[in-house]
């Protein structure tokens, strides 16, 4: 079992003190970094936008990471690589026309991630499997940080590990909502290949070694 990706969330870090935790986070064990936007309306909360993006490039020495958590993200594929993201996520529930915006994507020479909703079964991806770079399981209901881990998840990445392989997909398993210490682990055995953690990296008395335990799962 080779060690996860870790993606801190900058969701959870200090907004008034982003310099500095970007700059821990190119210091960290990280390998990316996870960019949370919020629109209202696909969710029941606002993140940030490009501008806040644009400044976390400024610094960021990893590959952006960014989950988009709004309607109609065709509309700003373009804006986000401009922006600075290496992966661009758009949530299975919010695209009528998956295949055609996974394309757009990936001629924008970005990563191509598709986010699914705890209540999305993971069969639906099974036709698209093969144009997914990354899939972002939920684990918490897309929105807020700091929630609690939902447990069918294991299930599902089992399963979605079959579809991968029966279609001979490269595709990683990313997952997203309410990782810690004592779920990391049986994640990455059940087939996970990407973790992503806010409060628990950025709440942690040493972030550091937060990421540093992550890494070693
Ligand atoms: O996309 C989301 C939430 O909608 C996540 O990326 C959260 O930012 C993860 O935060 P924690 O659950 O790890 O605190
Ligand atoms: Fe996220």
């Amino acid at each position: 079992m080779s060690s996860p990706i870790i993606a801190p969330s900058v969701l959870a870090a200090d907004f008034a003190n982003l310099q500095r935790d970007i700059e821990m986070l190119n210091e960290s064990q990280a390998d990316w970094i996870h960019i949370d936007i919020m629109d209202g309306v696909f969710v029941p909360n606002i993140s940030f936008g490009l501008p806040v993006m644009e400044a976390i490039n400024q610094y960021a020495k990893k590959p952006l990471d960014v989950h988009l958590m709004i309607v109609q993200p065709e509309k700003y594929l373009k804006a986000f690589r401009d922006a600075g993201a290496a992966t661009i996520t758009v949530h299975y529930e919010a695209c009528n026309h998956l295949h055609r915006v996974l394309e757009e994507i990936k001629s924008l020479d970005c990563k191509a991630g598709v986010a699914i909703n705890p209540h999305t079964n993971v069969q639906l991806l099974e036709d698209t499997i093969k144009d997914i770079d990354v899939v972002c399981m939920m684990s918490v209901n897309p929105g807020f940080g700091g929630q609690k881990f939902i447990e069918n998840t294991y299930k599902k990445v089992r399963q979605l590990k079959e579809i991968i392989a029966e279609n001979n997909a490269q595709t990683l398993i990313e997952i997203d909502g309410g990782v810690n210490g004592q779920n990391a682990g049986p994640l990455v055995a059940a087939g996970a290949d990407v973790l992503v953690a806010g409060s628990f990296v950025f709440k942690s008395v040493d972030p550091l070694l937060t990421i540093e335990e992550l890494k070693n799962q």
